[in-house]
């Protein structure tokens, strides 16, 4: 097995996760300390405006090194810590890191009411791009440790999305659980991964983007109270979510759209402009945001094969009543935090790509047809230093 420290940076771009997971890519072993380290308020700031450049961005930008040189250096403290962590609780070093980088772009190939083989067919004629930023090498050099990154250009070259990869960890995490199963990630994005009982017939993996989760809530909370997110949903739970913005928002063809399907964290940003969100009082706004999450996972429900007998739920979403009330009321099946079957919400997607990057050195395939739309098994990421 390898020792590996996987590396997160996710959408909400308030930090990096980052976790220590003894692992060969297909069995996880031990699990080690898990750290995240937050973002000073000036990373913040200029990752958020990153996101607004990157379509018109050249690759040496010196805006863009600037932030990626940054970005790189608090990833390369976050393996510092844990090596530290690892050492003090059980003496154990690292072998590889996982360097999944901040997605600053995702444009996947198109999505289309068919999927599978066909979808994989028209995205090679309209091929999609998604970049996540973070200086590979740099933290190589750094941290004199071989580096897996890259985890997703190579799946949309071959026409998949690109997106989500971390589904294989939550069916290797979930062996031993009841099926079918949803895991649902509520990070600024929404994903899910349905786990089927793998009998004659049935997909065995299903996984794509839900809809906006924290995202919208996040920006809907610095524009009215300044702070960087609506804390224990105190915000949301004081209002009332209103009717008619939802049904508008709800109209999205996103929604509607066949998975596999994967979006950019600014996807809905016009739409929900368009649905007039913004002239509600910030506590009808936040409700509204938090329950338009909810109603995008029930219409993701609508995608799968046979309904969950539960919800696991990670990512900071799950720490939002709001949300996890209105998934509750949405949702037929129980919801409950991931920690109900001894997971760590916050830790998962960093533990994943520790896993992921295992994957990578081993030569195994990391998206699937399942999961983004590629037509076969595929392996993906690269590989510096060491
Ligand atoms: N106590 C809390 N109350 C309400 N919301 C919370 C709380 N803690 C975290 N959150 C929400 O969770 C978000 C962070 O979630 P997470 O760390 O899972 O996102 P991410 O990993 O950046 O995103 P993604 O999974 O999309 O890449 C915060 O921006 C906030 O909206
Ligand atoms: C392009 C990109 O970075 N996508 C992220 C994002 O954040 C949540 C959702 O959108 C998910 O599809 C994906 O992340 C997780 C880690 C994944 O790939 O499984």
């Amino acid at each position: 097995m390898l020792r590996t420290i996987g590396l997160m940076s996710g959408t909400s771009l308030d930090g990096v996760d980052a976790a220590w997971v003894e692992t060969d890519g297909e069995a996880i072993g031990r699990i080690g300390p898990t750290v995240t380290l937050p973002y000073d308020p000036a990373l913040r700031r200029d990752l958020r405006r990153l996101l607004d450049l990157a379509p018109d961005l050249l690759p040496d930008d010196p805006f863009l090194a600037d932030c990626v040189r940054r970005l790189t250096d608090r990833h390369a403290d976050a393996v510092a810590r844990i090596r530290e962590l690892a050492w003090e609780s059980f003496r154990e070093g690292a072998d590889l890191i996982g360097f999944h980088g901040q997605t600053i772009l995702h444009r996947p190939p198109p999505i289309r009411p068919g999927r599978n083989a066909a979808t994989a067919a028209e995205a090679l004629r309209a091929p999609g791009r998604t970049w996540q930023v973070g200086d590979a090498t740099l933290l190589a050099r750094l941290s004199n440790l071989p580096v897996a990154y890259d985890f997703r250009s190579a799946d949309v070259a071959a026409g998949g999305q690109g997106a989500p990869l971390v589904p294989v960890v939550h069916a290797a995490l979930a062996a031993a659980l009841p099926k079918p199963l949803a895991v649902l990630n509520l990070g600024g994005v929404g994903n899910v991964t349905w786990i089927g009982t793998g009998e004659a017939g049935e997909a065995p993996l299903i996984a794509f983007d839900t809809g906006p989760a924290n995202g919208p809530l996040d920006d809907w909370a610095r524009k009215s109270t300044g702070s960087d997110y609506d804390r224990d949903g105190l915000l949301a739970l004081a209002g009332e979510a209103d009717g008619a913005v939802l049904g508008r928002l709800m109209a999205h063809p996103y929604l509607e759209a066949l998975p596999p399907k994967s979006l950019d964290r600014l996807d809905f940003s016009r739409a929900l402009q368009e649905a007039g969100a913004d002239r509600l009082s910030p506590q009808d706004g936040a409700a509204t945001l938090a329950t338009f999450c909810a109603l995008c996972v029930a219409a993701a429900a609508r995608h799968f094969p046979a309904p969950p007998l539960q919800w696991l739920v990670c990512g900071g979403g799950r720490r939002n009543p709001a949300i996890m009330r209105a998934l509750a009321a949405a949702l037929e099946a129980p919801v409950r935090p991931v920690e109900v079957v001894g997971w760590n919400g916050d830790a998962l997607e960093a533990q994943a790509f520790g896993v992921l990057a295992a994957r990578v050195q081993r030569g195994l395939p990391i998206t699937f047809p399942g999961t983004t739309g590629v037509a076969a098994p595929m392996t993906g990421g690269r590989l510096v230093g060491g």
